[in-house]
């Protein structure tokens, strides 16, 4: 492995991250994420332990298939059991099975480990080591060796510590991967430690780190900046407890604040939010709105005066250009907005002629502060503000009036279904409508009867169907006085807009919402028709 200004991307997001709580992935996920992987331009990709199961096994067949661009496969295992020669031990045997570039094993380097988990002797576990690295390396393999608990082990005896690296090299292992198992490290200990095995060993140093402390990519980074040149982690940062180091993070600082590289074409940074959201999907798991670089908060500005600031000179706050890692910026609105976050949404729809000092933008931000006070939020329900503007600016048209709805909700039956119905009268364009809707619950049935009765007049909003549904009770504490905030995402498939409503009863709070939700798209509708 050169080690010249290149830091090796390790994933393993297929081995150490299914050993999250809640991460399973398929047989069919495993390859999907592999592929994606290799597209974005990691070095070596960990598929899974060989002796676990057979699914892992499997995917280092079907892998096979796939003709991978850059990365190489690793198979994962640990050291032979103790007392048992390497070439009967079946964990190795099934690392050969895997039939791998790349084999991958953990060592104990911790003495508590050695006597009290495996329940041998130090020499032993020495001579484990040693001979699974010849073994593999004999039957061809390129040798990572992950030193489980080194840190711990090197606190607690550092000369045990170093004799169980030795051994590893002795064995031929390529690589020394220093682990912190546990994830109780602070940075300043792992750049020490690194440094010191940098210094004593003429093999290629690598680091393993997991998040108990919150500090797994510091860790990673500060291990880099000691030397280390392969970084073992997880995209997303998920994995056993707390979670691994995340490579999301870990890819974009080395790329863009140290003077090393670590992908081979950088302009895949431009990928690292697709290839998040990608691994989240395949893991099931949801999207984390604060993730650094990725998340959907990551370039959301909500203060005042960041806004300000960010329409004057990007980076005022802005520490990398969101388009470099594939995000964008958004700006929210709320109780905290000044002028400048009304300025970002007026140029959104196209009105630029509006001054920021004009009282139309004062009255914008009055108005909105005096309706969050009453419990509306439009920090997420950005369509409800553009239509709150066009009504400040007297820019605002209703597309139909209501004249009234019922809403029932009928169970016939212990082991019936319940049945949401809706019925609806709306006058559009002096015509009247009288509609009916059914659907799951009863927003569902009023969104249906509502579709169903703009049918006629406004065909362009057939395709809008309610995406989400979130509701809040605001003031619980006032028991019958409380109030509810429904918010509603819409969706045409293209494209989604969030809406509120706010009301004692909920139905009515919902209606609110489905109106806002409908009079932005009709009003798009007519905007792009234009
Ligand atoms: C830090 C890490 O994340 S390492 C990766 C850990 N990952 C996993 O454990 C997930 C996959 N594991 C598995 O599917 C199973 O544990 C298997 C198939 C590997 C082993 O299953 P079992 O044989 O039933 O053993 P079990 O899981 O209970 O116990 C572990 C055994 O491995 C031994 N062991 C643990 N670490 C090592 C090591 N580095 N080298 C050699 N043996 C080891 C233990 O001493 C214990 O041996 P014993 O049965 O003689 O007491
Ligand atoms: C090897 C590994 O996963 C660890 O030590 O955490």
């Amino acid at each position: 492995m050169s080690t010249e200004n290149k830091v090796f991307i390790y994933d393993t997001t297929l081995r150490d991250g299914a050993q999250a709580e809640g991460v399973t992935f398929s047989p069919v996920a495993k390859i999907h994420v592999a592929k994606m992987l290799d597209s974005f331009g990691v070095d070596y990709i960990e598929g899974g332990y060989a002796a676990s199961n057979p699914k892992d096994m499997a995917f280092f067949k079907d892998i096979k298939k796939e003709k991978l661009k850059h990365a190489k496969v690793a198979a994962f295992g640990s050291t032979r059991r103790a007392n048992t020669p390497v070439e009967q031990d079946k964990g190795t045997l099934a690392l050969l099975e895997a039939d791998t570039e790349v084999c991958t094993i953990f060592g104990k380097t911790w003495l508590l480990h050695v006597t009290e988990v495996l329940k041998t002797t130090p020499e032993e576990n020495l001579a484990m080591i040693e001979d699974t690295c010849r073994f593999l390396k004999e039957n061809g393999k390129e040798v990572v060796y992950d030193a489980e608990h080194f840190f711990d082990g090197y606190k607690d005896s550092p000369e045990y510590a170093l004799q169980s690296l030795e051994a590893a090299t002795k064995g031929g292992a390529d690589v020394l991967v220093l682990c912190d198992t546990n994830g109780g490290c602070l940075p300043h200990e792992v750049f020490e430690i690194t440094a010191l095995i940098r210094e004593k060993f003429d093999v290629a140093v690598g680091i393993h780190t997991h998040n108990d402390s919150e500090t797994a990519v510091a860790n990673a980074m500060e291990s880099v900046r000691a030397g280390a040149v392969q970084v073992q982690g997880v995209i997303n940062g998920f994995g056993e407890r707390c979670g691994n180091c995340n490579l999301i993070s870990v890819a974009a600082n080395v790329t863009m604040k140290t003077d090393k590289t670590c992908l081979a074409d950088p302009e895949q940074l431009k990928n690292l939010k697709k290839l998040s959201l990608f691994v989240n999907e395949q893991a099931k798991l949801r999207n984390n709105k604060r993730a650094a670089f990725v998340g959907d908060s990551a370039f959301a500005h909500k203060a005042g005066m960041h806004v300000d600031g960010v329409r004057k000179v990007s980076h005022s706050f802005e520490h990398v250009p969101p388009e470099s890692v594939g995000n964008s910026r958004r700006i929210l609105i709320s109780e905290l907005s000044g002028a400048s976050n009304v300025m970002e949404k007026l140029l959104e729809m196209g009105l630029d002629n509006i001054d920021r000092k004009s009282p139309e933008v004062r009255e914008i931000l009055q108005t909105m502060e005096k309706m969050e006070k009453s419990g509306y939020v439009y920090e997420s329900a950005d369509a409800s503000f553009k239509m709150l503007i066009k009504k400040v600016l007297k820019e605002h048209k209703s597309f139909f009036e209501l004249d009234g709805f019922r809403v029932i909700i009928e169970k016939r039956g212990k082991n019936e279904p319940c049945i949401s119905e809706a019925s609806l009268k709306l006058k559009v364009n002096g015509e009247k409508a009288f509609t009916v809707g059914e659907g799951d619950g009863p927003v569902d049935a009023l969104n249906m009867a509502l579709r169903r009765a703009l049918h006629k007049f406004y065909p362009g909003i057939d395709g809008v169907y309610l995406a989400d549904y979130r509701v809040s009770i605001l003031d619980p504490e006032e028991a019958t006085a409380a109030k509810t905030r429904v918010v509603i995402e819409s969706s045409d498939g293209d494209s989604s807009w969030s809406t509120v409503g706010v009301s004692e009863n909920i139905i009515e709070a919902s209606w609110e919402a489905l109106v806002d939700g409908v009079e932005y798209k009709l009003f798009l509708n007519e905007e792009k028709a234009d």
